[in-house]
């Protein structure tokens, strides 16, 4: 068996420290990955990633290594969902040399953060940064639009000695439209709103509304020529592409318009396209990218990713450490349809609590869903190596985290999110297993504290989901096929499985977390444990 992973396995073991400490129980566990959610959470809030990444020095600001010499020559422009903290926290570095900043952020943030007592992540007032709120239900909008103007006006009255500092976070493709004429704004939101419709994904969406906009694929750099640039990002995109995230306007695009194109055929939207759309779409092709005026541009550009799922799930992974998990992380990429993902996560589990060798079959089954779940077979052979150490060492618990960003294929017109319904689907897999009764302890959660149109994040499930669910009469499959996992969530055992964070004011995608408590391999040792 050992020689037959082996051929799956090609990276060396990694060196471990192996420590002892007391077996967990279900109940803990399950606390245990509230914390450690809660620490990846922490880890990303948008005051301290800005922090963290500006070195502030008498008169110059050092940013990712690069120096910039401060002499009341700084403008702030930001747009996205967590712009706010991260504007509040600039203004308290860099104010004594900010000139005048614009920041176009969601309708009703202000009054919300003030009602989560979340005071520090707001602008003072006359501090020189004008708050504008827009894009309701995060779809763009006149106030939004508005904003975008006010926000090019800006950057176009920039000199060479001007430093504009860019805070970009995700949701800000809807707070910074700018159609490009004679594209109205109501044309552009339904051009995205069918992409969205018929299933695109964020890059692919993205890829065309680029495309669409003044200011996104680089338009703001663009504007801002011959400014310095710096732009600092926090990514909610997987792999973190600077050009799709928020659409880039600090990123020239490097896409031509074959593939805008190819986007929309794949969507049939090709031959039902606005004329104005149209219009824009045949001016794109005959520009030539990559001319001189945009290297010059590009030269005077910084973008830094600032915040990003990985970086959470680092933190995720030392506080896992803390709580006396050995922790491993899977990759930050999991993405693809929700069914194979929860497919992996329960072979996972079946694969590292096995109290036996776990088979050839399974650590197959595991690499072959690699292509279809983003995650590189590298990766999955790594933490099975790491998995099966920990099997055959019996250590006290691992901590397996993943981030990313699973899709569902909505076919019901349930309440749910695609975190809800991915520990769901886990929980009910996993109850069909032989697993040892003290776990494993799956999570999925939404860093932004939100899982599609519901106030919980996410949940936490394990394998005695399904006789949980049967003992309140509740029909798992029947709530999966209406796509109603928060309704279901809300009533097994009076809403405990939930993920309730409230208000994060961040956003790094989702964090998947798998909690493994040891694993006796000889079979005569009881496997039952009991919580105080
Ligand atoms: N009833 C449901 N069950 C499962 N998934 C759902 C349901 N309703 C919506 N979703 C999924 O939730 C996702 C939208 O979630 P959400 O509102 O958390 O946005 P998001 O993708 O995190 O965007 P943002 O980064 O802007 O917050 C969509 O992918 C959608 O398929
Ligand atoms: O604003 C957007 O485009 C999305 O949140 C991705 O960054």
């Amino acid at each position: 068996m050992a020689r037959a992973l082996s051929l799956f396995w090609r990276q060396p073991f990694l060196a471990l420290v192996v420590r002892r400490k007391p077996m967990l129980c279900k109940m803990s566990t399950d606390s245990h990955a509230r914390k450690v959610f809660a620490a990846a959470v922490e880890a990303v809030q948008p005051n301290s990633v800005v922090r963290q990444s500006i070195e502030r020095n008498g008169d110059s600001v050092i940013i990712d290594g690069h120096k910039f010499t401060l002499k009341r020559n700084l403008h702030l422009v930001g747009f996205g969902k967590a712009v706010l903290g991260m504007a509040a926290e600039a203004e308290r570095l860099l104010g004594d040399h900010l000139v005048k900043g614009i920041v176009s952020v969601p309708h009703g943030i202000q009054q919300t953060l003030q009602q989560h007592g979340k005071d520090h992540l707001l602008l003072k007032e006359n501090c020189g940064i004008k708050v504008m709120e827009g894009a309701k239900h995060n779809l763009p909008d006149a106030d939004a639009q508005k904003a975008a103007e006010e926000i090019k006006h800006l950057a176009s009255e920039l000199t060479e000695k001007d430093i504009l500092l860019v805070l970009i976070s995700g949701g800000g493709s809807a707070l910074l439209p700018a159609p490009i004429p004679p594209i109205s704004l109501q044309e552009k939101l339904d051009v995205t709103r069918r992409l969205a419709a018929a299933g695109a994904t964020i890059q692919e969406l993205n890829t065309v509304r680029r495309a669409l906009s003044d200011l996104k694929g680089g338009g703001l750099v663009h504007y801002a020529h011959p400014a310095q640039v710096v732009a600092l990002i926090l990514s909610d995109v997987v792999g973190d592409p600077l050009d799709l995230i928020a659409s880039g306007p600090t990123v020239q695009s490097e896409v031509g318009p074959g593939e805008v194109l190819s986007v929309l055929e794949r969507y049939k939207l090709l031959n039902s396209l606005p004329a104005s759309v149209n219009d824009v779409l045949g001016r794109i092709s005959q520009r030539t990218k990559g001319n001189k005026n945009e290297m010059d541009e590009s030269e005077h550009v910084l973008n830094v990713v600032i915040g990003s799922n990985s970086i959470a799930l680092e933190c995720a992974g030392h506080r896992a450490r803390e709580l006396g998990f050995q922790p491993v992380v899977l990759s930050p990429r999991v993405c693809g349809d929700v069914r194979s993902v929860s497919r992996l996560y329960s072979l996972l589990a079946r694969f590292a609590c096995s109290r036996e060798e776990p088979s050839a079959e399974i650590a197959a089954e595991i690499l072959s869903l690699g292509p279809e779940v983003g995650v590189e077979s590298r990766d999955l052979s790594q933490t099975m190596e790491f998995l099966d150490k920990g099997r055959t060492e019996r250590w006290d618990a691992t901590c397996l985290l993943a981030g990313g960003e699973p899709t569902v294929e909505l076919t019901g017109k349930g309440l749910g999110g695609r975190n809800q319904e991915l520990a769901l689907r886990v929980g009910l897999e996993m109850s069909g297993l032989e697993l040892p009764p003290n776990g494993p302890v799956f999570l999925s959660g939404g860093t932004d504290g939100q899982d599609g149109p519901t106030e919980a994040a996410g949940a936490i499930t394990d394998a005695g989901l399904l006789m949980e669910a049967q003992a309140q009469g509740l029909d798992i499959n029947s709530f999966l096929a209406n796509n109603d996992s928060y309704t279901f969530f809300s009533h097994l055992s009076a809403g405990q499985h939930l993920l309730v964070p409230g208000l994060t004011c961040t956003n790094v995608m989702d964090l998947h977390m798998l909690l493994i408590p040891s694993v006796p391999t000889d079979k005569s040792q009881p496997t039952h444990q009991v919580c105080p």
